[in-house]
């Protein structure tokens, strides 16, 4: 078991690791409940999986529970579920001191803290992740989105939760493939920072996805605690810091926008292979060795994840994905910075990136026959 608090000046919190937490949730939760009951937002999978057993806990408590059911994916992440949700969640009477429960993936999580934020000008929130993912990345720190027609999670806030319960066990029902999504935002910490941890990513890849407990229970320490420090350093990404974070976004998010933002391609397959192109387009300037890009591109490869558009199935030329890049929300006076390496666990912001040679480099990306 492991506590890392989020060191916020005015508000602080707590990210509890241990693997079978969930079979004691109620005594976690207990403190946090107003009136002896809580209100949950989840989605069509996991409360297929995982709320028979967490409503029993809390039945068991004496503790009642409601929940809403988003339906599985990123379509979850819409206005019109948007309004959906912060309709229930005021037809349930929903107080500023009630604590909302997040129970499920990153787009549980970026949703209901975003509805939390805005209901009532704002009501607190619990995350109780339950992908690789959401664990490793977006259940800490407090971006909330949803998603626009113009692109990803472009109406949100910064609202952080009171605390984060994370239980590795309750990974045992994810598909592989949405593991290996998550597994790419664990790859990130070292890539931005930490040369140790990618090598130790690289050691360890077979008996993390073996279901090895304490190669989990390391890669989600390692990477909430990374986590919790940069947000830490800088929570509203106002001074580079926390822009690390978005190393492969600019990237990924245009892929996204490109594949429909579906399940042709989840996030973190759109990080994986942005973050190869991020490293492919550094080496092309000269600024890290093809040795490096060709280094992580072989890891997220072998933890099964896309490394070039042809794996990502994009086949927009470079003119078109940049145009999605304008969009993203790093923009800053008509420029958009770009995180670029110099190595493995040397990425930094770019301010100086010509969108046009980045055009140009993913149109030499492009899959044979589709070249510009
Ligand atoms: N706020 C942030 O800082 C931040 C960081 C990274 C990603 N994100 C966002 O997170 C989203 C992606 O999150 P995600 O990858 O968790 O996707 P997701 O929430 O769509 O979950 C992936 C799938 O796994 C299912 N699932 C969840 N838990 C399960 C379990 N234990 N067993 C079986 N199935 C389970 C879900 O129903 C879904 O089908 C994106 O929208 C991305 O933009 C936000
Ligand atoms: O927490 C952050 O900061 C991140 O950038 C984490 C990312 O993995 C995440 O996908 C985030 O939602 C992207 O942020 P955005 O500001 O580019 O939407
Ligand atoms: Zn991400």
């Amino acid at each position: 078991m492991s506590v890392i608090t989020v060191d916020l000046a005015d508000r602080p919190y707590e990210i509890h690791i241990e693997a079978g937490l969930l079979q004691n949730i109620a005594t976690y939760l207990a403190p946090f409940a107003r009136a002896g009951r809580f209100l949950v937002v989840s989605d069509e999978n996991v409360a297929k999986h995982i709320w028979p057993g967490f409503h029993r806990q809390l039945s068991d408590a004496n503790l009642a529970a409601e929940i809403f059911v988003l339906p599985a994916g990123e379509a979850g992440k819409s206005w019109l579920e948007l309004e959906k949700l912060t309709d229930w969640l005021l037809e349930h009477h929903v107080e500023r001191s009630d604590h909302i429960i997040a129970l499920g993936g990153g787009v549980v999580g970026d949703i209901t803290g975003f509805a939390a934020h805005i209901v009532k000008r704002g009501c607190s929130f619990i995350q109780i992740p339950t992908t690789l993912l959401a664990q490793v990345d977006s259940s800490v720190g407090g971006k909330t989105a949803i998603n626009s027609r113009a692109g990803k999670n472009l109406v949100g806030a910064f609202h952080q939760p009171s605390v984060v319960l994370i239980d590795p066990e309750v990974l045992e029902s994810l598909p592989r493939r949405q593991l290996a999504a998550g597994f790419a935002e664990v790859v990130k910490y070292g890539l931005i920072d930490d040369l140790e941890f990618f090598d130790w990513c690289e050691t360890s890849l077979d008996a993390f996805f073996a279901g090895d407990a304490s190669a989990r229970q390391h890669a989600i320490e390692h990477s909430v605690k990374a986590k919790a420090r940069i947000v830490a350093a800088d929570e509203r990404e106002l001074n580079g810091t926390r822009a690390l974070l978005n190393l492969g976004h600019t990237f990924g998010h245009a892929l996204e926008a490109d594949t429909g933002f579906s399940d042709r391609l989840f996030h973190g397959e759109a990080v994986a292979a942005g973050m190869v192109l991020a490293f492919r387009y550094s080496s092309k300037i000269g600024l890290c060795s093809a040795d490096d890009a060709n280094r992580a591109a072989q890891l997220l490869h072998n933890a099964g994840l896309p490394v070039t558009l042809a794996d990502a199935g994009v086949s927009a030329h470079g003119a078109k994905l940049v145009d999605y890049m304008m969009h993203d929300k790093k923009m800053a006076g008509g420029k958009l910075p770009f995180l670029l390496a110099h190595g493995i666990g040397k990425t930094f912001l770019s301010k100086d990136v010509d969108l046009a040679d980045v055009a140009a480099f993913l149109d030499s990306q492009l899959p044979a026959g589709l070249t510009a």
